[in-house]
């Protein structure tokens, strides 16, 4: 089916608002939730992102009204993914090894945003629905009459290259790279490329849901401010013909059929919704006077485990900022850290690594694992004179966990694993014992 491409979309402002949005006016019943019959003939289901009894201030949950209920359909059969893969993973041991990988190669034609996910590491379980799944996705076909709908977990999308259309039972979004997308668990998704290919970074989130972090001592604004994140507006995709529906469920891929799509909400209120955020409107505070602040002042979203400042993920970034710290080694410490640590890198140079740390890379520094600047770099920022210095034209990023990674089988044989890592902390000189 031929979808011409759509005008760039509307949204609503916020972080877990209560969101109400219609795309036909009159149809989001008044006072209730559910009433006898909903307008026009529309179907009311609940979706629920957290247990019914979750805390009012974490409770995730949104009603929609659509064209007939998502229940609508037969029997699912299992089918194959070949390179996307659920944890735990436990086919090869977690080398006690710092790893490096460079971008991995381009996919071949006709692969959609699913098809195209490879796995690269993991923690925790999707059956006990705590930890995360890092993936790499390429991409070069739209998603067309096919859906997406996992159950495993939630999906914080980082674009490092190409625009997605993405396309929600909430309504569109466009994300560009320099933005971030979540999608919520469970919630059916088609992605279309505007760009004919892109590619970037994907966390699968089996734990609790993202979230902003506490502000603590910073006060009532800062780092990621809640009006920024953009929610979809109601918009029911168009009928069409039969189209395919991928479930993922405790690893597993189920494909399903059903006569017309599941993007056929014609309104819906609630805060569980996918949204999308721009990076650039970080507010990113740092130290004034000296010291390397812990990286945890860079937090975007949280996804909390049930140890209080002990997250099952953070995603925390290292955007354009001024370095201003007097008598200060400013790049990050060397340092062995108890939580789990994967990077990766949207844009131009990260200020640890002089080089090797790549667009498309990966690198992961699994718990107590020896880590932080490369002699280049370390040669450079203790010698360097202090005046205040921007750093430019950069985003890193890391996915930071309670829950040692383990990479997967197939990423520790990939030829862009970097065999030589060890190496960029080669040819430091002694400092003198007395
Ligand atoms: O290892 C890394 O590059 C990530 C990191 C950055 C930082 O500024 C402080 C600590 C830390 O682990
Ligand atoms: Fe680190």
């Amino acid at each position: 089916m031929d979808r011409a491409v759509a005008a760039e979309p509307q949204y609503q402002s916020g972080f877990g608002n209560e969101f109400a949005t219609e795309a036909s006016p009159g149809v989001l019943p008044v006072g209730r939730n559910s009433p006898q019959r909903v307008a026009h003939g529309l179907y009311a289901e609940l979706i629920s992102g957290t247990a019914f009894t979750a805390p009012r201030a974490v409770n995730l949950r949104t009603w929609t009204y659509r064209v007939r209920p998502s229940a609508a359909h037969g029997k699912a059969h299992a089918v194959a993914h070949p390179a996307w893969l659920t944890a735990p993973f436990t086919a090869v041991a977690a080398p006690a090894n710092r790893l490096r990988w460079n971008a991995w190669p381009e996919p071949v034609p006709g692969t959609d945003f699913v098809d195209g996910i490879v796995t690269v590491a993991g923690n925790g379980s999707a059956e006990t629905q705590s930890g995360t799944a890092v993936h790499v996705y390429r991409a070069n076909a739209s998603m067309r009459d096919r859906y997406l709908m996992n159950a495993d977990g939630e999906m914080l999308v980082v674009p490092q290259s190409g625009v997605l259309d993405v396309h929600t039972e909430m309504g569109r979004l466009r994300v560009a790279p320099g933005e971030i997308l979540l999608l919520p668990r469970g919630v059916h998704v088609r992605i279309d490329l505007p760009d004919g290919a892109a590619r970037g970074y994907l966390c699968e989130n089996y734990g609790a849901p993202f979230r902003l972090p506490e502000l603590g001592p910073l006060g009532s604004n800062g780092l990621a401010n809640p009006r920024d994140f953009l929610a979809p507006v109601a918009a029911c995709e168009p009928a069409t013909g039969p189209v395919r529906i991928l479930r993922k469920f405790l690893g597993g891929f189920w494909e399903l059929e059903r006569s017309s799509s599941p993007l056929d909400v014609v309104a819906w209120h609630g805060n569980l919704t996918p949204c999308k955020y721009d990076l650039a409107h970080f507010m990113a505070i740092g130290s004034i006077t000296f010291d390397h602040p812990d990286p945890s002042i860079n937090t975007v979203l949280t996804s909390p485990s049930e140890i209080g400042g002990t997250a099952n993920c953070d995603f925390v970034i290292f955007p354009p900022r001024w370095l201003v710290m007097e008598d200060t080694f400013r790049p990050p410490w060397f340092h062995r850290n108890v939580m789990s640590e994967l990077m990766g890198l949207v844009r131009g140079v990260y200020d640890a690594k002089a080089e090797g740390f790549v667009p498309g890379g990966i690198s992961l520094h699994n718990c107590m694992l020896p880590h932080g600047p490369d002699a280049a770099t370390f040669e450079r920022a203790s010698t360097e004179a202090l005046a205040p210095r921007r750093l430019e034209d950069t985003m890193a990023f890391m996915f930071e966990s309670r829950h040692v990674y383990r990479p997967t089988a197939q990423a520790l044989a990939a030829p862009n694993l970097q065999p030589d890592y060890d190496e960029v902390w080669d040819g430091f000189r002694s400092g003198n014992p007395v």
